[in-house]
């Protein structure tokens, strides 16, 4: 009998949402740590990131050719062009090395710096260089927009401006960003150290042969999967035997190590006589916070709290772990790493009757598309807590309230992203 008058049978099922609530006042914010910049890919920024300097931090030449005093060239014809003196040579990397003067242009090429003085760069296809007694010229035909081909300074940001903000996973575009600002070390949350912790004297190690009535631990994989998409760093405790003495003992040890930030256990959360976890919450130096929810697969799913660390007892059938973990260990995670720790949702349309009814919500693993610019829904594999197979093809949980009548093709539902 735990405090709260559980017992193992009588349980008090509560709603998907109140358990996370009982969840959350247990969640704090992890510290960050700095990271170099390649480590920095998919982690999430801890801080804002302004810009030191502004973007471009240069005059930069937009094209290969001359730049030139829009002024010089404003009565440039075909019949009468302009011949200016070419004085300077200016590479990308390189500076102007000399100020223009009236009836003066430099050679630039893409990406440089272009000289105080001009005010237009004009594409090398527009131009001739011609020698006149040992000294260069470039003939112009047309005049200029005074501005055109150069990128003024600032013309993306000025300095200051915060261009990346706490809380962002990193990915691509803000790599460009953290590195063309010079950040080779990157401020980013640590990631949540998540014990995983497998029981069940059928378990098999991934690198056993079958044996009769016995099969692999796959829940301790897939969950190190979710784990790390969620932001998470799995530690994996490996698989244990129904040994309820076994087990406290180890789940005591992680309670107690201040390396582990969440432990997740998989298996013998149901009333069956090996479900050595539920033994675990109904006595143990923890609080138990629920210990079955309004939901299916996963209505067994339990969790509590000891000092201040939460354990989660997933269910063994892996679809009920699965979503389990989704529902409730993902969106605590996320909140660790200063997440909304929301479950991200859409809503869209049946693509096929769902006739199964109810009194719980069903999470059923689904597959979600958009098509002629709606979108649609359809669950994928066998909708059972038992099923492995389904989660491979699931990119949603498609969220099916309570029904006595089952849910027509066509009708509005909304779907969890996974
Ligand atoms: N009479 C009742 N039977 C069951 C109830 C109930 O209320 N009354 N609850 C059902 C519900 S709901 C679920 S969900 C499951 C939950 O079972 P447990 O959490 O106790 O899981 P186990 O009994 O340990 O195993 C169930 C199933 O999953 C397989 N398993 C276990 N660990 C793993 C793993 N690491 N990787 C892959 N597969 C695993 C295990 O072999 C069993 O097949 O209970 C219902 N029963
Ligand atoms: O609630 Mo369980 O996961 O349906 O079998
Ligand atoms: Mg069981």
């Amino acid at each position: 009998m735990s405090e709260k008058g559980f017992t193992r049978f009588n349980r008090k099922a509560i709603k998907v949402d109140d358990a996370l609530q009982s969840l959350l006042p247990f969640v704090s914010e992890i510290e960050a740590e700095s990271v170099g910049i390649m480590e920095a890919i998919g982690r999430r920024l801890s801080q804002d990131i302004q810009t030191p300097h502004p973007i471009p931090h240069f005059r930069r030449s937009g094209y290969d050719g001359y730049a030139v005093r829009s002024e010089d060239l404003q009565n440039a014809t075909r019949q009468e062009p302009v011949y200016l003196n070419l004085v300077d040579n200016i590479p990308c990397g390189e500076v102007p090395s000399v100020s223009l003067k009236e009836g003066e242009t430099a050679r630039i090429m893409t990406g440089a710096m272009a000289p105080d003085e001009a005010d237009t760069v004009v594409m090398l296809e527009a131009t001739d260089q011609v020698e006149d007694n040992g000294k260069t010229f470039v003939k112009f035909t047309k005049p200029v927009k005074s501005g055109a081909n150069i990128t003024p300074i600032g013309e993306e940001t000025q300095q200051g401006e915060v261009l990346l903000n706490k809380g962002k996973d990193i990915d691509s575009g803000d790599m460009a960003v953290l590195s063309s600002l010079g950040f080779d070390n990157v401020p980013v949350y640590k990631k949540p150290k998540v014990a995983v912790l497998s029981t069940g004297t059928e378990l098999l190690d991934v690198s056993e042969p079958l044996e009769p009535g016995k099969i692999r631990n796959s829940n301790t994989y897939m969950l190190a999967a979710q784990i790390g998409k969620s932001g998470g760093e799995p530690i994996l405790i490996g698989k244990f035997p129904d040994d309820v003495d076994v087990a406290k003992e180890r789940i005591n040890n992680l309670l107690h190590d201040d390396e582990i930030d969440i432990i997740v256990t998989t298996g013998g959360v149901s009333v069956g006589d090996y479900d050595i976890m539920t033994d675990i919450f109904l006595n143990w130096e923890g609080h138990t916070l629920f210990n079955k929810i309004m939901m299916r697969p996963g209505s067994v799913t339990t969790a509590g709290v000891f000092n201040g660390k939460l354990l989660f007892g997933l269910s063994g059938n892996p679809g009920a772990c699965f979503v389990g973990f989704e529902l409730f260990a993902k969106p605590v995670i996320d909140r660790m790493i200063d997440g909304a720790g929301e479950h991200p949702k859409i809503t869209a349309l049946l693509e096929e009757d769902y006739l199964k009814v109810n009194a719980f919500s069903r999470f059923v693993r689904g597959r979600y598309e958009v098509k002629e610019g709606k979108v649609w829904t359809r669950p994928v594999g066998l909708d059972q807590s038992s099923a492995l197979l389904s989660m491979k093809d699931a990119n949603c949980l498609i969220v099916i309230p309570p029904t006595k009548t089952g849910l027509k093709a066509g009708e509005q539902v909304e779907v969890i992203l996974l």
